[in-house]
């Protein structure tokens, strides 16, 4: 079943058998119920909660009241709530006390998985039966899903790595070359890996799909939205008004990340940067030269 909640939208799919606003060309399978009714959608056994972070807590609000108690509410969202601080299946937790908070993240893009493309992820849930339970569910022979228990390494990949992403695509869009992009990904893993573990990640899960793998997807070019805001922004070109445009999450969660990595006394130096560049408090330049004159350090300090 697919829920949407703009006006129309779900006559339009149901009509077209087509979902043309966000994916248009890939025809939605035979016997998926679309619908504009979010009651008809809380009746399901486990609901994906495809929407944008800073909408989740709305969402998973309105279907508190309307979901049977312990009913899955998976996180397929990649950030930080902005003034919370709190992690996706937090915001789950707060605004659907009775739902039970799962996470599904990992290198994917939309269009790659409605292709039917080879796909990995995982999901995530604090009870492992129910993410077993959940990935056995929802994966298939190209969607392939591995369960965890690291709810918390699993969303603090998915987040970390939109906002490095962003840095990765200046890179690219300064023409600063594949040897720079390399090391601006493996540098900014680290700093992914040191605020994971100062969150109480689990090592392997952010070395695996929803970290490391998902850091590597998100910077391999312009198919990522963050990586293209960035590019777009070394190549010179303005800032968008937030909210326009492709949604790049990054943007929304950088300003959060490094407060959040301030306080926990995690150095993130390129995650700064990109927040900094993004805030208009600095410009690409001057974000880059302060990356490259930092104090020469052991790598694995
Ligand atoms: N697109 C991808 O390839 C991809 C892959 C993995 C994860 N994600 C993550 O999924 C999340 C959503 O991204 P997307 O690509 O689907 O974005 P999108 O902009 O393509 O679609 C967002 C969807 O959320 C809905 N929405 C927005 N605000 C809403 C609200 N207040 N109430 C109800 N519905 C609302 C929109 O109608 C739309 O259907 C993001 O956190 C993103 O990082 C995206
Ligand atoms: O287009 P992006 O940058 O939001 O990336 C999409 C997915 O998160 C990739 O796994």
């Amino acid at each position: 079943m697919l829920w949407t909640v703009i006006p129309g939208h779900a006559e339009d799919m149901a009509r077209t058998g087509e979902n043309k606003m966000f994916l248009p060309g890939v025809p939605i399978a035979p016997g998926v119920e679309v619908t504009g009714d979010l009651t008809v959608l809380a009746q399901a056994s486990a609901i994906l909660m495809v929407v944008p972070t800073g909408a989740l807590r709305e969402v998973a609000g309105k279907l508190a009241g309307l979901i049977r108690p312990g009913t899955p509410l998976v996180a397929c969202a990649k950030g930080i709530e902005p003034k919370t601080d709190r992690f996706v299946t937090e915001v789950i937790a707060a605004a659907a006390p009775a739902a039970t908070p799962a996470i599904l993240s990992g290198p994917s893009f939309a269009a790659d998985v409605a292709a039917g493309l080879p796909t990995a992820v995982t999901i995530a849930s604090a009870d492992e039966s129910v993410a077993a339970w959940l990935a056995g569910a929802i994966g298939s022979a190209s969607f392939r899903l591995y369960h965890s228990t690291d709810v918390r390494g699993v969303e603090i990949g998915g987040a970390a790595k939109n906002v490095l992403a962003i840095a990765v695509g200046i890179a690219h869009g300064r023409k600063f070359g594949a040897s720079a992009a390399a090391a601006l990904i493996t540098r900014g893993f680290a700093e992914l890996r040191r605020f994971g573990l100062a969150h109480g990640a689990r090592p392997e899960t952010l070395a695996g799909l929803s970290g490391l793998g998902d850091l590597v997807l998100t910077c391999s070019g312009p198919q990522s939205r963050n990586f293209s805001l960035g590019f777009k922004l070394g190549s010179g070109e303005p800032l968008p008004a937030p909210g326009s445009g492709p949604l790049a999450e990054g943007f929304f969660t950088a300003p959060v990340l490094v407060e959040m990595a301030a306080k926990a006394g995690v150095e993130m130096p390129i995650a700064g940067a990109v927040e900094a560049v993004l805030a208009g408090r600095i410009g690409i330049d001057e974000a880059i030269t302060g990356l490259l004159t930092r104090p020469q350090k052991a790598e694995a300090a």
